[in-house]
């Protein structure tokens, strides 16, 4: 049986699989940003002078990587959306038959504007400790790699709502021609799985961020790597709405 991610079955139960096993990428994440104080020199514009360039050093990061990774084939997977597309080259090298699942309407759908600035106005404060330890690149790289994580997850809602109009077109097609954002909104919640995945998140965040040591330590005064209720309120305020907007956007195009 193949995964989703070599390009076959997606089922409602492989999905939320999937979302899943997104979650530790997005914790780790959460992990390897807390380690760095904020370093508020990456994101200033006044800060960075790079020559030929205009903006931050993590804008300068960013769009070079995207770039970079365009022309290696990243954004040829329909998992992948870039932060900057304006300014990517098509991929140079040759190209994996990625299976279309997704109605062609799901590629006008990129919502990474709102992602970024929810990464850099409500989340960074959460996550790293003021402070200053001039490792300025490597902080921009685990910003990259964090918005990365957070920005496929958010529009793996494409893949979802794919999955939930083709287990009940029936439901959705009446709600889509009417272009009921609310009634779409209601039909794909499930509050429950939501819940679950709140708490799971959290579980996880405590788990994966906890010194291990080879003595057995009383786990209340164990050290920890980042604050766990960081990792659940990304998710609650920020995550799964945007998950949810995502699946919304792609059902109103989805009969074009
Ligand atoms: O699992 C689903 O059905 C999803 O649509 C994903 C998700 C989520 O973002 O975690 C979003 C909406 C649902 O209410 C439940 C969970």
């Amino acid at each position: 049986e193949q995964s989703p991610g070599s390009g076959n079955v997606y089922t409602l139960a492989s999905v939320r699989e999937d979302l899943v096993r997104q979650e530790d990428t997005i914790i780790y994440g959460l992990i390897e940003r807390a380690k760095f104080p904020s370093n508020s020199h990456t994101y200033d514009e006044k800060y960075a002078q790079i020559p030929h360039f205009c903006g931050s050093l993590v804008e300068f990061v960013v769009k070079n990587t995207e770039a970079l990774q365009a022309k290696a084939g990243r954004y040829k997977n329909p998992e992948e959306n870039a932060f900057f597309p304006e300014n990517l080259s098509p991929s140079i090298v040759p190209s994996y038959p990625f299976k279309q699942f997704l109605h062609p309407g799901a590629a006008s759908i990129n919502i990474n504007k709102s992602i970024w600035k929810m990464y850099f106005q409500d989340l960074l404060p959460l996550l790293a400790t003021p402070g200053d330890d001039g490792n300025y690149a490597q902080t921009a790289a685990n910003d990259l790699s964090l918005l990365q994580a957070i920005s496929r997850r958010v529009h793996y809602g494409k893949f979802v709502a794919e999955v939930k109009f083709r287990d009940s077109p029936e439901d959705y097609e009446p709600l889509i021609r009417a272009k009921d954002k609310e009634g779409l909104m209601k039909l794909l919640t499930f509050t429950s799985v939501e819940e679950s995945v709140r708490k799971r998140v959290e579980k996880k965040a405590s788990v994966f961020g906890q010194e291990v040591s080879l003595e057995s330590v009383d786990n209340d005064n164990k050290k920890r790597k980042f604050d766990p209720t960081v990792a659940s309120s990304l998710y609650k305020n920020w995550v799964i709405p945007l998950t949810k907007e995502v699946q919304v956007e792609y059902l109103l195009r989805r009969l074009d």
